[in-house]
Order: C-alpha cells, then sequence, then structure tokens
C-alpha cells in the first residue's frame, strides 16, 4: 500500500511528488502520457508572474508570491533555465493608468517587492521597442521566465531519484473508498493508497467526482501563441504586458529562456478538454492585439504556433484542500494562471495539509536536492568540449543544426531517470525540433537515435502518444536505397 498517491504529472504533480520525497514516505506519481508535462505544463506563458494580479487574501495571490520566491533556489539545484527579468503592465490612456494603480496597489497587499509605477520617458528607455502612445505603467522586476516542461521534468526526476515511484501511461478509470485509504484503477492494474492528492489539471473535476460529490467544474479556456526565430529573440527584454481584462492577463510579448519571442495568449473557453488546435482567425486577433504594444513586432520571423488549455474553475481561486466527502482525498485542483509560478509554493502547502492530518512524518536524512546536470554542449569552453568529445564522441556530432544539439545530449535525455521515449520528450528534454526548420532537417535523425538507444523499429518511434506514428513501413525504394547504401558500407567504394 502506497502512503501517497498524486495523480498528474504536470507542474504541480511534479513538484508535489518532489516536495514529499523529502519524507519517509511510499509515493507513487501517475501520469495517463507518456512522458510527464505532457498537459497545460508544455503549453503556457512561461511566465513566473510577480504576484500583483491576483485578489489580496486569494490563494492564487499568497502561493503566486511565495512561488515566485521558492524559483531561484529550486532552479539551482535543479539546473532549470530561469531568469528573472521583471514585466512592465503598459497603460494607453488615463483610465488605464486607474487599473496601473489598482494593480500597484493589489501587489503591495499580495506582498510583492520593488514594484514601480513609471512614466512613458522611463518605459521607453528600458524597452525602446514598444509603442510610443504609451503614457505609463507598472514595473515588477521580480518577474520572470522559465523553462515549463524543463521544471516539471527536473522535479519528476529528483523527485524519482529520492524515492517517489513514477507510472507513466496510466490513466485513472475509477477511485473507490477501500478500508484505511482508496484503490485507484487504471487500465489492467489497481493500487491502494492510504492518501490521494488530485493534480489533473483540466481533468481534476472529472477525478474528484470519483469519490467525492461534483462541488466544482473546471472550464477549458484555450489559449494561443506563436513562437518567433531567435533572431528576433531580444525584441524585448522584458515580459510587456497590456492591462488586464476579465477573461485573463492578455496578450504579452516575452523573450523565452532559449531566445526566442513568445507572442499570445487570447483566451476562449472551449467545449473539449482536448481541444489544442490553433486558428487562423484567433491567431490573426493575437497579432492584432501584441501590435498595439508594439507595432513593429517582426512578424516575419514566426517558426510556429502553439496552444494550451487553462483548467479555469468556476469558484474562481485554486481548490486545494481536502474533500468535504473524501478523507485523506485532496484536491489541487483549478489550477490556471498562476499555477505555474506558485507550482514551488503549492507543493508545501499540501505537504502542511498532510502534515496537519498527520500523514507525514519525519524528514529523511537522505534526501537529495540536487538534480543531475545535463550537459549543454555549446555552453562549454573550447577546452571541455574537447575533453568531452575524447570521452565520448557522440559530443562531437550535431544532430540538431537549428539549435546545435549533439548526439550525446540525445542518448544522455534518453537515458536519464525519467527518459525520454518519444520524439516531443527528446525536443521537450533538449531541443531538436524547437529550431527554425521545426524539425525538418534533425528529425529522423533522432528517430534513428531514439529506435537505436531504445531497441526499436524505425516504425514505432512515435512523435508523443502511443498512436502518433511517424513512419508507417518502408516504401520500395527506400528500401532499395538501403540496400544499396548497405552494400556501399560493405564494399568500402565511398
Ligand atoms: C495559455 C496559458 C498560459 C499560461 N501562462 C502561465 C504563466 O505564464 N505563468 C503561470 O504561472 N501560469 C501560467 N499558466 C498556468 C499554468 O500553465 C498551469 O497552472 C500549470 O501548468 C498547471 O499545471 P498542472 O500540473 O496543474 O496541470 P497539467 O500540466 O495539465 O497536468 C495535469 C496532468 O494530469 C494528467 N491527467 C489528467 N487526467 C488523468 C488521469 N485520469 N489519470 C492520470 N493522469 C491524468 C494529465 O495528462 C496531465 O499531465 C498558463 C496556462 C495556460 C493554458
Ligand atoms: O491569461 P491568463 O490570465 O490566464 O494568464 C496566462 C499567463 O499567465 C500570462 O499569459
Ligand atoms: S535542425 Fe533541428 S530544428 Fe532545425
Amino acid at each position: 500500500m502506497y502512503d501517497v498517491a498524486i495523480i498528474g504529472a504536470g507542474v504541480v504533480g511534479c513538484s508535489i511528488a518532489r516536495e514529499l520525497s523529502r519524507y519517509d514516505l511510499k509515493t507513487v506519481l501517475i501520469e495517463k502520457d507518456t512522458d510527464v508535462a505532457n498537459g497545460t505544463t508544455k503549453a503556457n506563458s512561461a511566465i513566473v508572474h510577480s504576484g500583483y494580479d491576483a485578489k489580496p487574501g486569494s490563494l492564487k495571490a499568497k502561493l503566486n508570491v511565495q512561488g515566485n520566491a521558492l524559483f531561484d533556489q529550486i532552479c539551482k539545484e535543479l539546473d532549470v533555465p530561469f531568469q528573472r527579468i521583471g514585466s512592465l503592465v503598459l497603460a494607453f490612456e488615463e483610465e488605464e493608468m486607474k487599473i496601473i494603480r489598482e494593480l500597484y496597489e493589489k501587489g503591495l497587499a499580495n506582498g510583492v517587492p520593488q514594484m514601480e509605477i513609471l512614466g512613458k520617458e522611463q518605459i521607453l528607455a528600458l524597452e525602446p521597442n514598444v509603442n510610443d502612445r504609451i503614457i505609463g505603467g507598472l514595473y515588477a522586476p521580480t518577474a520572470g521566465i522559465v523553462g515549463p516542461w524543463e521544471l516539471a521534468i527536473a522535479l519528476a526526476e529528483n523527485a524519482v531519484e529520492n524515492g517517489v515511484e513514477l507510472r507513466l501511461e496510466s490513466q485513472v478509470t475509477n477511485i473507490e473508498k477501500q478500508g484505511e485509504g482508496y484503490r485507484i484503477s487504471m487500465e489492467g492494474q489497481q493500487i491502494d493508497a492510504r492518501y490521494v492528492i488530485n493534480c489533473a489539471g483540466v481533468y481534476a473535476d472529472e477525478i474528484h467526482n470519483m469519490v467525492a460529490a461534483p462541488s466544482f467544474k473546471i472550464v477549458p479556456r484555450r489559449g494561443q501563441y506563436n513562437i518567433f526565430d531567435k533572431s528576433v529573440g531580444n525584441f524585448v527584454s522584458k515580459v510587456i504586458f497590456q492591462c488586464p481584462t476579465k477573461l485573463g492577463k492578455g496578450v504579452l510579448i516575452a523573450p523565452t529562456v532559449h531566445g526566442n519571442l513568445l507572442v499570445g495568449p487570447d483566451a476562449e473557453n472551449v467545449d473539449c478538454k482536448e481541444s489544442r488546435e490553433t486558428t487562423m482567425e484567433r491567431l490573426a486577433f493575437i497579432r492584432e492585439q501584441a501590435r498595439k504594444s508594439a507595432p513593429n513586432l517582426p512578424y516575419h520571423g514566426v517558426i510556429t504556433a502553439f496552444a494550451g488549455l487553462r483548467a479555469t474553475p468556476d469558484t474562481g481561486d485554486f481548490i486545494i484542500e481536502e474533500a468535504k466527502d473524501a478523507k485523506g482525498f485532496i484536491d489541487v485542483a483549478g489550477i490556471e494562471s498562476p499555477g505555474l509560478s506558485a507550482a514551488p509554493a503549492i507543493a508545501v502547502y499540501v505537504a502542511e495539509i498532510l502534515k496537519n492530518m498527520g500523514a507525514i512524518g519525519r524528514e529523511k536524512w537522505d534526501f537529495h536536492p540536487m538534480g543531475r546536470k545535463m550537459i549543454r554542449f555549446m555552453e562549454l569552453s573550447d577546452a571541455e568540449k574537447a575533453e568531452i568529445i575524447k570521452r565520448d564522441p557522440r559530443y562531437g556530432r550535431i544532430i540538431c543544426r537549428c539549435e546545435n544539439i549533439t548526439e550525446g545530449e540525445i542518448v544522455d535525455a534518453i537515458h536519464r531517470k525519467v527518459g525520454a521515449r518519444n520524439m516531443d520528450g527528446i525536443k521537450r528534454r533538449v531541443r531538436p525540433g524547437s529550431g527554425r526548420c521545426q524539425g525538418g532537417f534533425c528529425s529522423p535523425r533522432v528517430m534513428e537515435i531514439i529506435a537505436r538507444e531504445l531497441k526499436m523499429d524505425m516504425t514505432e518511434v512515435v512523435k508523443d502518444n502511443p498512436k502518433s506514428y511517424i513512419l508507417i513501413g518502408p516504401a520500395k525504394s527506400s528500401s532499395v536505397l538501403r540496400e544499396n547504401l548497405d552494400a556501399a558500407a560493405a564494399s568500402k567504394t565511398w
């Protein structure tokens, strides 16, 4: 019997798993998909908000500000890209300056440090590409940008290194009260756990309803984006917001931790919890909105688009509590924005709930907080590069030309504790496929490496879910070509 079962391995479930791995507990992290960080965690604005948006007194406000303060340490421990670049909210008219002052007051009430209301010239000095029609704005230097999926993957990996069990491809289909705890059914398997933590993102209401009377509803609210090429990645140096509306913080322009530029999101309630498609109409709307902030936005540099789903609750705030009619079942639901920023603090908050229930005992003496570092080959000095190629020549072979990723880095991503099993898994860990050609050049090479390292056939290598095949079988001409190449290699004629 497990002490704790966490359902959902997004950034929230992974943060909680890592936090609980400090304690002497038998914990399992359950995920329906083939990899961690495959839900909302892989598709968001990647901003660590400073914390002036949420209503003072709300869980969102408290956990955002607390979470923001934890990022330096966690990202250092786990070797996750994070930059505290600051954010600006722009005002274009006097009415909006009123909103800026309200945000500032809310920020003070929430405990956000170092905020300043700036005038037009101060903002233009910081961000020359911003529309010169602005009249002022709010500056929050503690806002940052992070690699959201890198964070979740590193948290999961560190949790596993500290004893948490990770079960992928395990969709929870039923939960029943059973003696001291709960019996959790997944396709073809069942486990028992004393405590259950529901971190199922947009599906959290359905998981809740398996054991308790319905008490909240999650509406998927889609947000779409464009990503721009690195050549225009420094168009702005901070996160540029407009004034928030009822539907959220609005369209932003921000650099990413990998040097691209991100523009979006819009906010659109959708019926389906899997509706992650982008649409020309909404992307055109985003473009128009973003041009208000920066009329010269270099749209020739767009390389791709994506969409994510906010898990918007009908309660207005994060729901983090024991379900009223299911003792030992804790909902961590409605974790829409600023859920990424709040995730480290949510984990501490959930651990406190478990402590108050008497579920958590002593801290383990052998918890090790440091993640195993990744070798980022292009960030090494020439001497370090030479040394590592001498040890492992695979670091001397560039596979992804756009992002300069070596075979050694890809092989390492496959064989780590929470290793990549498919193309998107590799892309999220080491970025081949994220560059300007979007994998046009490197994808076949990455497929070959996955097939070789995981001892599978090329046709078994998938993009993401088990049915997302890329190849369906050898074409006649390609098998003839392969025979010719093999023959040529054998006779050493080239
Ligand atoms: C457009 C957009 C922009 C955003 N921007 C920001 C931002 O800039 N800053 C910020 O702080 N926050 C932002 N957010 C919010 C942030 O992304 C989320 O709060 C955060 O990613 C939520 O993480 P999660 O782990 O709760 O959910 P998820 O990442 O969705 O994880 C839930 C997991 O549960 C799994 N699951 C579901 N059902 C089952 C089941 N039956 N069995 C097993 N597993 C199951 C899913 O597969 C999934 O992996 C944004 C969100 C969106 C959509
Ligand atoms: O639009 P919101 O308010 O859900 O916020 C999403 C991100 O945090 C900012 O883009
Ligand atoms: S070569 Fe890998 S994305 Fe272009």
